[in-house]
């Protein structure tokens, strides 16, 4: 037997860091929980037990805070190939760093019409995400929105679907829609952290548009499928990030059953006068797509 493939490194770093503005008193603040795994010349740490190549589990977690402390944690996509290049820049027989940063959400709390200056809600399991795969010669970035959980009460349809001797799902013109966005947009390939730092505006903003865009898109869109309209929020995002090479989203269709209710007194409660419905935890559908550049 031979090994592989081999990384390693501490999962579930949670990290918060605060800016404290001296001018203003207004703090800002992160919370995120980062993964980072190591590739290099460790197969002797496995093979014939020689710790001596391996960086510490635990000094991985030290660096990733002293990394914290020393610079901006926002955006990830930053603050990981940071993270990422110092490990290449200090152990030589580092080949890889795999980097996967969680930033939950701490939205700063509106009191009496105000920002509050230190206050801040978790106003959702919502996170935003950043994979990166630092090389000596590449910076490889995939930013991604995940637990976005939407609902529409009418905007979609799902007819004309293909009918065999399997199939029992009656054709709707008029359905409830919801999901739990995951989004993922993958950057161009950076050289190096230079040329990351160097793009550094496009992170936020690109953030800022796929979420903006899905919502926009899910709202609007008169679906005929969660195919359809998943295809048009990728092809947005792609218009709108000219240095990102691809999109894809993966989407549960968590379906709501109508309740006939007509057993009591003839109580109309199916089709247009569906009010009260059975959410459903499952079966879901399970819908995934790729969008990139022709
Ligand atoms: O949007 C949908 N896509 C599908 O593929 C599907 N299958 N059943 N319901 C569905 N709804």
């Amino acid at each position: 037997a031979r090994l592989s493939a081999a990384r390693y490194g501490k999962d579930n770093v949670r990290v918060y860091k605060v800016h404290k503005d001296k001018e203003t008193g207004v703090h800002t603040v992160t919370e995120m929980t980062v993964c980072c795994l190591l590739e290099g010349e460790i197969e002797t740490s496995y093979t014939v037990a020689d710790n001596s190549v391996v960086v510490a589990t635990d000094s991985i977690k030290n660096t990733i805070y002293i990394k914290a402390k020393e610079n901006p944690v926002d955006p990830p996509e930053l603050f990981a190939s940071i993270l990422g290049a110092h490990f290449l820049d200090t152990y030589k027989h580092i080949h890889k760093a795999n980097v996967m940063i969680k930033v939950h959400r701490w939205t700063r709390m509106v009191i009496d019409d105000k920002p509050h200056p230190h206050s801040f809600l978790r106003d959702g399991e919502e996170t935003r995400n950043v994979k990166a795969v630092i090389t000596r010669d590449s910076i490889h970035l995939t930013s991604n929105i995940t637990g976005l959980t939407v609902l529409k009460s009418t905007g979609s349809a799902f007819h004309s679907f293909l009918r065999d001797e399997f199939t029992t799902l009656p054709e709707v013109w008029d359905r409830i829609l919801s999901t739990d966005v995951d989004c993922s947009w993958t950057w161009k390939t950076f050289a190096n952290l230079a040329a990351v730092q160097k793009d550094v505006a496009l992170f936020n903003k690109a953030w800022t548009d796929a979420r903006t865009i899905t919502m926009r898109t899910f709202a609007n869109d008169d679906s005929a499928s969660v195919q359809a309209t998943m295809y048009k929020m990728a092809e947005e995002i792609l218009e709108a990030a000219p240095e990102v090479e691809k999109a894809s989203y993966k989407l549960p269709n968590k379906h709501y059953f109508d309740i006939d209710l007509s057993w009591y007194k003839g109580t109309k409660n199916t089709g247009a006068d569906a009010e009260v419905v059975a959410p459903q935890s499952g079966p879901n559908g399970l819908i995934f797509c790729e969008v990139s550049r022709s």
